[in-house]
């Protein structure tokens, strides 16, 4: 489909073509008239001499106008043919294409919208264009309100600061996720842009309705923009929402620091949001420089015997008087397990609920000292919901405005993608490698390094335990095959497969 054509009428912004002044301009010098003549005559002549000269200025006026028209027709009919000679051969043949059906088809809705905004054929006037493209709407509580709630028209008023609050304006929800209904109103709504806004299972969710669009055949952009403080989506350097929720768990572990400080072998334990990542346990701790040992669920550790935890405990309060200790709400999983029988019970989205590893670890680390007779206070922290609920941080505002910009940017180009940072860019990343896999800390990589040597804890792990990690971590990041790669596709992508740099950010 070609790029949409000119306005057949110049656009109202242009100046209205040259015209010469109806009435003669007032001459600017006077000349004396011959005695001889009657002063009608002469003012009729001179009338008539202007008017004459008035029309030719306007015939050489049009004449110029219509080649400067001639002129800027052979113009865009050069730039087209460039465009599509480059277009041709160039790697932008998609986008560009893409491109042009995608302003083809917003000169239509934005026509059809003035049509109905204005109640008026023809081209959109600038008042029904700014309407159109205001007619911005958001769907409430999740992926169920595409189809269990009316949507709310969203204005710059309406957002404008929006930012400065926590949680979501939007409502949120799990579970609800049914692709059939949600593309049936958006292609009963006429919808050519869907901006989808979550974590891992969000993106997952998106991935789904966009294939869905695309067996469906309709020209819809989707955009998923990554929002998480557990930082666990694949491919992207970092969530929206993580830093500011490091930021808050920092202060729960400065609280277990001064509770810890302030009693006899006084122990702070924190537990931290996550999920199944360690990233927010691991980077609150390199934050704080306050903590003694931070375990996170891609880090096995052990509580008995030598080398395990409660000997790690005892010698750090015969040393230091007092310990803070950092756990990962994901961790230890498989250790209580061996205690209290696995609920396997899940959440609305179908997560795994997970056991919980503060109190468990409380109580196994006071039965420990009991039985020892040893003196010790241990104080639990579990800021749960207050490292989630605050309102994002300067950092995350910045992050969260450039996903937007580079979110409607391929939206309107016709791309549909996870939006994200990539090595510090922000890039288009297809749905598949965002949802194949979650990101995890790799504790064979620096930054895990940096933390033990901040803890100054034991890594728990055996040689063995450390070669099995870094072959699951070539594993996980060898990049999925797209559907139906071939031999050589396969082959090729083999060869380019390089692990993403999760965990460094
Ligand atoms: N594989 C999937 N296919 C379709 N929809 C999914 C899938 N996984 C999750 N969803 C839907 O995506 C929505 C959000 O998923 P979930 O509750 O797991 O939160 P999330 O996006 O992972 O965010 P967070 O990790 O911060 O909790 C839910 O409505 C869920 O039903
Ligand atoms: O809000 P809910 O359903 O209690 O889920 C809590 C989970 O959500 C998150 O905050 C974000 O995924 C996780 O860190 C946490 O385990």
């Amino acid at each position: 489909m070609t790029a949409p054509s000119p306005l057949s009428a110049p656009p109202s912004w242009a100046a209205p073509p040259f015209s010469p002044p109806s009435s003669p301009p007032s001459p600017t010098h006077h000349r004396q008239a011959p005695p001889d003549r009657s002063s009608q005559e002469m003012k009729t002549a001179s009338l008539d001499a202007y008017t004459a000269s008035a029309d030719t200025w306007k015939a050489e006026t049009d004449a110029l106008h219509a080649s400067a028209e001639t002129c800027k027709a052979d113009a865009d009919a050069d730039a087209e043919a460039k465009a599509k000679a480059v277009a041709r051969t160039g790697p932008g043949a998609v986008a560009l294409a893409n491109a042009r059906i995608e302003a083809a088809f917003c000169w239509k809705v934005l026509a059809r919208a003035s049509r109905v905004l204005a109640a008026q054929p023809g081209e959109p006037s600038e008042a029904s264009k700014l309407a159109a493209l205001n007619a911005s709407r958001a769907w409430m509580n999740g992926y169920k309100g595409f189809y269990s709630s009316n949507y709310v028209a969203i204005t710059p008023k309406i957002v404008n600061d929006i930012h400065k609050k926590g949680g979501t304006v939007l409502g949120t929800s799990r579970g609800g996720h049914d692709t059939k209904k949600i593309v049936d109103n958006i292609q009963d709504r006429g919808i050519n842009q869907v901006y989808i806004i979550g974590g891992d299972g969000t993106q997952k969710g998106a991935y789904e309705i966009f294939k869905e669009i695309r067996k469906r055949g309709l020209k819809v952009a989707v955009a998923g923009i990554p929002k998480t403080i557990d930082n666990d989506i694949a491919i992207i350097d970092k969530s929206f929402g993580f830093d500011s929720a490091v930021e808050e768990a920092q202060r729960a572990i400065d609280s277990a620091h001064v509770e810890a400080c302030s009693a006899e072998n006084g122990i702070g334990l924190v537990k931290l949001m996550g999920r199944y990542s360690g990233f927010i346990a691991m980077y609150a701790t390199l934050a704080s420089r306050d903590v003694d040992c931070c375990l996170i669920p891609e880090s096995p550790f052990y509580m008995d015997g030598e080398g395990g935890l409660l000997q790690y405990i005892e010698r750090r309060l015969k040393e230091n008087k007092h310990m803070v200790i950092v756990v990962a709400e994901g961790a230890g999983q498989d250790i209580i397990a061996q205690s209290i029988p696995s609920s396997e019970q899940q959440d609305a989205s179908g997560n795994k609920l997970l056991l919980d590893i503060g109190l468990w670890l409380t109580h196994k680390i006071k039965d420990h000292f009991k039985s020892k007779k040893t003196e010790m206070t241990i104080k639990y922290i579990d800021p749960t919901y207050m490292v989630r609920a605050i309102p994002s941080n300067a950092s995350d505002n910045v992050y969260c405005t450039l996903l937007a910009h580079s979110a409607i940017h391929g939206a309107m180009a016709g791309y549909s993608s996870t939006i994200g940072m990539v090595n510090g860019r922000h890039a288009y990343i297809p749905f598949y490698r965002v949802t194949s896999t979650r990101n995890k800390v790799k504790i064979t990589d620096r930054m895990w390094a940096r933390l033990l040597s901040s803890t100054n804890q034991p890594s728990f792990l055996s040689q063995k335990d450390v070669d099995e990690a870094r072959e699951a971590d070539r594993l996980a990041n060898k990049p999925p095959l797209p559907a139906g790669a071939n031999h050589n596709v396969a082959t090729a992508f083999g060869q380019s497969a390089s692990s993403s740099s999760n965990g460094e950010i």
